[in-house]
């Protein structure tokens, strides 16, 4: 987390204010994104705690937490998708847009699906893509495995790759990610520190679905910023 001394007639209760409200590195990291992923952050900041979506403690930190951390999976999603003619991601669980929204906005050329079952949780994502005219996105009211049947009925082709963050330990995830995967594509999971450990206890899960090569990745975020954990599960 960046230190960075407040403006002192500011506030925690009344200031609306990002610890990198100041610095250039969004822009940097962000890019040709960056002015959609602006709006995104000021709606965030003006709604995200109100709607449930962001914690009271995150209000100060949406570019660090939210955005720039989703934002870390964009090169592995380009990667896993590069020989795809249809370049399809699955973002399951999405809440407030994490990682999916950030990721469909640095991703023009990828179709994105948002897979969320909650109403008011489908509502601000529908909102997102209206709002910022994310025409790569279609939000899905349903669990994943609603849409892992679809799958299995032929009703709906299976994915290049599939993104998370936050939605359920590994030996749960496995079994709501993996089988919405096509052959070769790839799980891009977002975790914390303790990523290694929900590894080795899933070992079984991600067999029985067909994963392999199982491994965590430390992801840069930015410069001056902690880097994140992300897990990486190829289907067979
Ligand atoms: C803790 S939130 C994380 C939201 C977001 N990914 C983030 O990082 O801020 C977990 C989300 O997973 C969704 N969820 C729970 N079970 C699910 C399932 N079986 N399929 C898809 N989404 C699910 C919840 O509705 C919730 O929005």
């Amino acid at each position: 987390m960046v230190v960075q001394d407040k403006t002192p007639d500011r506030t925690d209760e009344d200031a609306r204010f990002d610890e990198l409200d100041n610095s250039e590195l969004p822009q940097r990291i962000l890019a040709d994104a960056y002015p959609v992923l602006k709006q995104f952050h000021d709606k965030l900041m003006a709604e995200g705690e109100p709607r449930g979506l962001i914690g009271p403690r995150d209000v100060h930190i949406v570019w660090e937490r939210h955005i720039l951390n989703s934002a870390a999976v964009v090169p592995f999603i380009r990667k896993a998708v590069s020989h795809d003619a249809k370049k399809r991601v699955a973002d399951v669980g999405s809440g407030g847009g994490f990682p999916g929204i950030v990721a469909a906005a640095c991703l023009p050329d990828c179709e994105f699906t948002l897979i969320e079952p909650m109403e008011r949780r489908v509502e601000w994502l529908n909102e997102c893509v209206r709002q910022f005219g994310l025409d790569n996105v279609l939000v899905l009211r349903a669990r994943s495995e609603e849409v892992i049947n679809q799958i299995r009925k032929h009703d709906l082709e299976p994915f290049g790759a599939v993104t998370c963050r936050a939605v359920a330990p590994m030996t749960k995830l496995s079994g709501w990610t993996l089988p919405l995967l096509k052959s070769h594509g790839q799980l891009i999971a977002l975790k914390g520190r303790s990523a290694q450990v929900e590894l080795d206890k899933a070992e079984k899960m991600i067999r029985k679905y067909h994963g392999a090569h199982a491994r965590v990745c430390l992801a840069p975020v930015g410069e001056g910023l902690e880097p994140t954990h992300v897990v990486l599960v190829d289907k067979m």
